[in-house]
């Protein structure tokens, strides 16, 4: 079904429930049974670029699935070509009626029989799952630490999660991660990253606040990408100062804290943004601080997705973004076609395409290995003129020692290392998104 044609459907659903309030009629169980239904088992159905199309009810094999914050499955919505008669849909109940007012609950039910069918809805496994085992999904962003995660469920759902990773005792790596903090005293040269907040809370809240803010007045359009690019930029760099202990401190954000997270996201898109409204002079060097955010971006979700392996349908999107983002660079250089008869991976082409477990371990192994070389050609050119991302000498270890001069490399050399980077971004994201989704996902394509 076209995805217009679906937002009619979902349409004319609404306005059945609507006449279906307004007919005053006596027996109203079917009624209660449908909205205590959608309020409790509906989900969010997107299109597939992934946009929000509205709510739908699900039969029961999809729509009683639990929510873990660790879940062991994923779900996507494909367009259904399925016909009305084949067992195996997952039909939705879509009544196009126009009054209903007159019809007795037995002619309601017959009416609502008229199904027509939206998008199905798969669900599939990322983890192994135990016989007897629960399956689970996620309902909500999972790059989110623990409290975050719990009040985002209190409020749209009003329970709170008990999974493994909400209740684990000390916290889960990632969640240590994700809210990790740097905090240098004056005359520290080396740093350590400190997991937890402890006596540094205030310092947190404010610059999570000022970074919030920045991304959210981007978003509504109050500040441009220039000014939005260089507040990020330069509080990712220098972090805030503060006391302790009556001595000057400063404290910065880990490489994986989720603000950051946002804030590539958020810069990745300014940048973009940038080399497309710039005049000429700068579009490439947008375009380059552009790609390094995005790849930056996929590097730093790799780290998460190997301590939790649910996070590999958010780390798939953004190998994605990172390989199509090279790929809007290499179409910026300035050269002659020939270069792509350049740009091979012999090690990574000859990859089978079979997908037994131990051949994935293989090939995500050695698409990596090659992402790293390349990374280590490639890093001190992509991030030229970005300070922040240049205090990281590999994005593929985090490790803060700077970078020792600029490797030369011709603009041929470099065009080929960026295809060749944008190559493997892609591959690597074919092979997660595969995992999550099979090979029908628009991803995958
Ligand atoms: C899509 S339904 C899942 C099926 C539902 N448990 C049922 O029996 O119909 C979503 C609702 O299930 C409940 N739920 C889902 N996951 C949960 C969890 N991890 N802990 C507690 N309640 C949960 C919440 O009430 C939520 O609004």
């Amino acid at each position: 079904m076209a995805d217009s044609s679906f937002s009619l459907a979902i349409h004319h659903a609404a306005s059945f429930i609507a006449t279906v309030l307004r007919s005053n009629r006596k027996n109203t169980e079917l009624e209660e049974a449908a909205i205590c239904s959608v309020l409790t088992n509906a989900v969010e159905v997107q299109d597939s670029n992934g946009l929000a199309l509205g709510i739908a009810l699900y039969d029961s094999r999809f729509s009683w699935i639990n929510h873990s914050c660790s879940p062991n499955s994923c779900y996507r919505f494909v367009n259904n070509t399925t016909s009305y008669h084949d067992d195996l849909a997952y039909p939705i109940t879509i009544p196009h009626v126009t009054n209903t007012e007159t019809l007795s609950n037995l002619e309601l039910q017959e009416h609502v029989r008229t199904v027509r069918y939206g998008p199905k809805v798969i669900a599939r496994s990322i983890k192994r799952i135990k016989s007897g085992e629960e399956i689970t999904v996620s309902y909500i962003d999972l790059l989110q630490p623990t409290g975050l995660r719990q009040s985002d469920l209190w409020s749209k759902y009003r329970f709170m999660c008990n999974c493994g990773r909400c209740a684990a005792s000390p916290p889960a790596y990632v969640d240590s991660v994700l809210e990790g903090v740097l905090v240098l005293k004056p005359e520290e040269t080396t740093v350590d990253y400190h997991h937890g907040t402890t006596n540094k809370d205030e310092a947190v809240a404010k610059i999570t606040d000022y970074i919030q803010e920045a991304i959210d007045d981007f978003l509504s359009d109050n500040i441009d990408p220039k000014t939005c690019c260089e507040k990020i930029d330069n509080v990712l760099h220098h972090g805030i100062q503060f006391k302790a202990d009556s001595q000057p401190h400063c404290l910065q954000l880990h490489a994986c804290h989720y603000v950051a997270l946002n804030a590539y996201i958020t810069l990745a898109t300014a940048y973009r943004i940038r080399s497309i409204d710039s005049e000429t002079g700068i579009v490439f060097d947008m375009s380059r601080i552009s790609a390094a955010y995005s790849f930056f971006l996929a590097c730093a979700s790799h780290l998460l997705f190997f301590a939790e392996p649910c996070l590999a349908i958010s780390a798939a999107n953004f190998w994605k973004n990172a390989g199509e983002s090279l790929l809007d660079l290499a179409s910026k250089f300035p050269l002659e076609r020939s270069v792509e008869s350049d740009v091979k991976c012999t090690k990574c082409l000859i990859l089978g395409t079979s997908n037994s477990h131990r051949e994935i371990k293989e090939k995500s192994r050695q698409i990596l290995s090659c992402v790293t070389d390349i990374s280590q050609v490639i890093w001190s050119f992509l991030t030229r003129g970005c300070p922040y991302l240049q205090k990281f000498r590999s994005p593929v270890d985090f490790s803060l020692t700077r970078i020792n001069g600029e490797r030369k490399e011709s603009i041929k050399d470099q065009t080929v290392n960026v295809l060749l980077l944008s190559f493997h971004c892609l591959l690597y994201a074919d092979l997660l998104a595969d995992l999550c989704y099979g090979e029908k996902s628009h991803l995958v394509s």
